[in-house]
């Protein structure tokens, strides 16, 4: 008998066929980044979707592939960053799925770790109230990392999971059954060209961050940024730290630039349950809802006792 594509002993058994047909789906994704410029073109501009992105070819490819995967599942409502309105799937799914089906876009053609995030909730009978809803009810959250390993992490509400793809039998194969972030690190992530636009608090964490053994928080910091939600995601996981996509002054980014439904409800829900800490600064994400499709939030997330101090910044007076 065959292996299934994922052990179903830590899934609940009713999205067990949700979370096998996003593994499978997941295989032929990473086999076609994989093949890169040898296989077809994936980094070509096709289009813009609802919010004003570039859309590029495995943008596009990727959301195809998903949509046809889950449609033959238990999924009412599917809802995409490459889909301006929900998509009615299966009338008699149980479940509605949020998913950001390639993240990381400006990743595809530099062979830098790219990813799909996705999050599901219990659908309702209106499509888009499923979704716009706190993101504490979902029932799942989680990613697939195309990296140098495709891992699958995601939780149910009981912790969070780490599957690694063993490529040579195409099996999901459970290597951490209970993440947990450390609760303090010494590495940032934020785009620091954005620094003039930043909120005042955000400046004064980077600031303190900056200062190092002779600031306030008496220690030498280090800084990254891959561009991928999902690779900052997974390192922070491993070694703990603090990601930053904060509220900026430029047109649009207002509230950041990571959608609440498919990025940072998932991202939130994976980091909690690993022991770490997810807001929008002040408040936990878990307890925000938005009211479109495409709404933005700000997010920091990671160790939690760097979010917490994130967080009391935002209490200060500004100087
Ligand atoms: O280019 P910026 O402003 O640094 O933004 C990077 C962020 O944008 C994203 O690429 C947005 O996701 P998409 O690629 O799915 O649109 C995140 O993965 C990443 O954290
Ligand atoms: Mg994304
Ligand atoms: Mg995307």
């Amino acid at each position: 008998m065959t292996q299934p594509v994922i052990a179903p002993d830590h899934i609940p058994a009713d999205l067990y066929d949700v979370i096998a047909a996003l593994c499978r789906t997941s295989i032929d994704v990473a086999a076609i980044i994989a093949k890169g410029p040898l296989g077809q073109s994936l980094g070509n501009l096709v289009g813009e979707n609802s919010d004003g992105d570039g859309q590029k070819a495995l943008d596009v490819l990727c959301d195809e592939m998903f949509t046809a995967a889950l449609t033959r599942e238990n999924v009412r409502w599917y809802a995409s960053e490459e889909q301006e309105t929900v998509n009615s799937l299966n009338e008699n799914g149980k479940y509605a799925l949020a998913i950001d089906p390639l993240d990381g876009s400006s990743n595809i053609d530099v062979n830098v770790s790219i990813g799909t995030i996705f999050s599901i909730f219990e659908a309702k009978d209106d499509a888009e109230a499923s979704f716009l809803r706190p993101a504490s009810e979902q029932v799942c959250g989680g990613y697939v990392v195309y990296g140098p390993q495709t891992a699958l992490v995601v939780t149910f509400g009981a912790g969070t999971q780490m599957y690694v793809l063993d490529p040579d039998t195409k099996v999901f194969i459970l290597v951490e059954e209970k993440m947990t972030i450390a609760p303090t690190s010494k590495e940032f992530a934020i785009n620091a060209s954005n620094y003039r636009h930043w909120v005042q608090p955000v400046r004064a964490y980077v600031d303190n961050c900056l200062a190092g053994k002779d600031g306030p928080h008496g220690k030498d910091y280090n800084m990254r940024w891959v561009g991928s939600l999902v690779a900052e995601t997974h390192r922070i996981l491993s070694r703990g730290g603090i990601f930053l996509y904060p509220s900026d002054a430029r047109k649009g980014y207002e509230n950041g630039r990571l959608r609440m439904i498919y990025e940072c409800a998932p991202i939130a829900f994976v980091i909690e349950q690993a022991g770490g800490r997810a807001t929008d600064g002040e408040t936990p994400i878990l307890e925000r809802q938005v009211d479109t499709l495409h709404g933005r939030v700000p997010l920091v997330f990671g160790s939690a006792e760097k979010v917490t101090r994130v967080a009391e910044h935002h209490n200060m007076p500004a100087v």
